[in-house]
């Protein structure tokens, strides 16, 4: 019974991994699956092939460690967020395809909302912002969009859920339909101070509450598995969006720390203590865990482009033929030789929150050449970083002393150099770059009482390497000024509607 199994069901794959009772990995399963970009702006997920892949992962793992499932204490699910799906509860059948967290195509929906003068209630209640990003309006076009969808809502024939409700709803059968509080707090319907769906949102966005799936703690154990999936049955000991998992994991549990993942997307979260903080700068209050005498409310920085636009690079433009190797294409060049790379390739997240800005690449010149691009892609990860940081800076939070970062492209020890260098603080890397998966482990295993405390997890964490800032401010500051004269031509670019 000493073995944790989490689930880490990421935007472009799945993986799960078994942790031992000392918190060491003991095996991992990684899937990629097919990212469906049907019109401009739009992002789907097949979600059979989330459910297909992240099992296939799930028993995988366990196969390769020879650990059964009646060894497991529990199971620990993190997930990308805000990702919405539609589904018959008679069947389990998804009604749509997933409409992921990138996907842009409600944009004019919030227009809407936001002429209506919903945005201060949202923001209040939510902590949110109005934007495509969250699942209320994805789930409100889903009802709008799929045949007779809205009137069998409202017969409570249909569920709704993000990531975590799916891949539990299936765990168990059907029998358990929930969510936990971090990914509710993505949702635009949960209010964050009471702990609780908010039926005036609801109303407001078109979202009949019979949908909505139970809200439990982060922390905890909530149900357990159907004997037939894994082969015994399993409790399952903890959830979190996969954001506040790695924060977890990255054990940032006193207030004022902060972690940044370079996933996808990137997300600095910063832990802000058991009350949430308001930003005046745009960045959104949310959940970061509950559970087990734990609480915790966080700042979020979220960035729509991270690593994807190293893949952007590799498989739009053809560059590169490994994510990898963008380190040494911009290596080998000093500078990006004044070309800048804005990759609002789906909108804008914070501080702009402009869902029509557009991908822009600016200053290009006869001198122009593949390793600028790539130094410039690269320079765009760590500038969208520091824009979050002097936002957190101005909502108040005391000056970072040092960014613990983690996600598959903070392997890049270029782009790790170039952030410190940009933010004028260390940067950090855990030993541990799948904090995602450890932090729900961790949550597992304290929602097992398997683990007492976080003081264990706090003593367990490991720094690998730690990049110093290198480079004078002055240089610094021409960058930021000079990228943010691109980032003023990238917005407001798309006019069409998108909404289809
Ligand atoms: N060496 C690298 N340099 C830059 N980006 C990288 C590197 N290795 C992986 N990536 C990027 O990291 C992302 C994958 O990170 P991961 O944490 O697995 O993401 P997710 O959880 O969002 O699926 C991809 O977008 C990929 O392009
Ligand atoms: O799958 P990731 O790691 O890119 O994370 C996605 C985020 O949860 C979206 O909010």
């Amino acid at each position: 019974m000493g073995y944790l199994l989490t689930l880490d069901q990421g935007t472009t794959s799945s993986r799960a991994m078994v942790f031992d009772a000392e918190g060491r990995v003991r095996g991992v399963a990684q899937r990629e699956y097919v990212q469906h970009y049907p019109r401009p702006g739009w992002v789907e997920h097949d979600p059979q092939d989330i459910l297909a892949t992240q099992f296939d992962c799930a028993r995988q793992v366990l196969a390769d460690t020879g650990v059964t499932a009646a060894e497991l204490a529990g199971i620990g699910i993190t997930n990308q967020r805000e990702t919405s799906l539609l589904w018959e509860r008679a069947s389990g059948r998804a009604l749509a395809p997933a409409i992921v967290w990138q996907d842009r195509r409600t944009a004019a929906a919030c227009e809407r909302l936001r002429a209506q003068g919903l945005a201060p209630l949202v923001r209040e209640r939510t902590g949110l912002e109005l934007d495509p990003y969250f699942s209320a309006t994805k789930l409100a076009w889903l009802l709008d969009h799929v045949p007779g969808a809205r009137a069998r809502a409202e017969a409570g024939e249909l569920a709704f859920g993000t990531v975590d409700s799916w891949l539990v709803w299936h765990l168990t059968g059907g029998r358990l339909h929930v969510t936990d509080c971090s990914n509710a707090s993505r949702t635009l319907l949960y209010d964050i101070h009471r702990g609780d769906w908010d039926a005036e949102l609801c109303a407001a966005l078109g979202i009949p509450p019979a949908l909505l799936p139970h809200v439990v703690d982060s922390i905890g154990v909530c149900g357990e598995t159907d004997p037939a999936v894994l082969g015994a049955a399993v409790p399952i000991a903890g959830i979190a969006g996969d954001q506040q998992a790695a924060t977890f994991g990255q054990a940032c549990f006193a207030p004022g720390m902060a972690k940044n993942t370079y996933g996808t997307g990137c997300f600095l979260v910063m832990n802000t203590g058991s009350r949430p903080v308001t930003s005046s700068h745009r960045l959104l209050t949310t959940v970061g865990w509950r559970g087990r005498g734990l609480v915790a409310y966080a700042l979020e920085g979220s960035i729509f482009m991270g690593g994807a636009i190293v893949q952007w690079l590799r498989d739009g433009l053809g560059l590169i033929r490994s994510a990898a190797e963008i380190e040494a294409l911009a290596a080998s060049v000093p500078d990006s030789g004044g070309v800048v790379l804005v990759p609002a390739f789906t909108g804008l997240g914070a501080p702009w929150w402009d869902a029509y800005a557009r991908g822009t690449l600016i200053g290009l010149t006869r001198g122009s050449t593949a390793a600028h691009v790539a130094r410039a892609a690269l320079e765009a990860i760590a500038l969208q970083t520091v824009d979050l940081v002097e936002a957190m800076k101005g909502d108040g939070a005391a000056p970072l002393t040092e960014l613990r970062v983690d996600g598959g492209a903070a392997a890049n020890d270029l782009l790790m150099q170039i952030q410190a260098d940009l933010l004028g603080v260390p940067v950090v890397r855990s030993r541990m770059l799948e904090t995602t998966a450890l932090g729900a482990a961790c949550m597992a295993g304290l929602g097992v009482g398997m683990w007492s405390g976080t003081d264990e997890l706090t003593a367990r964490w490991q720094a690998e390497r730690r990049f110093e800032p290198a480079q004078p401010a002055a240089r610094c500051e021409a960058l930021r000024a000079r990228w943010h004269r691109a980032v003023e031509r990238s917005r407001g670019w798309a006019e069409e509607d998108e909404e289809g």
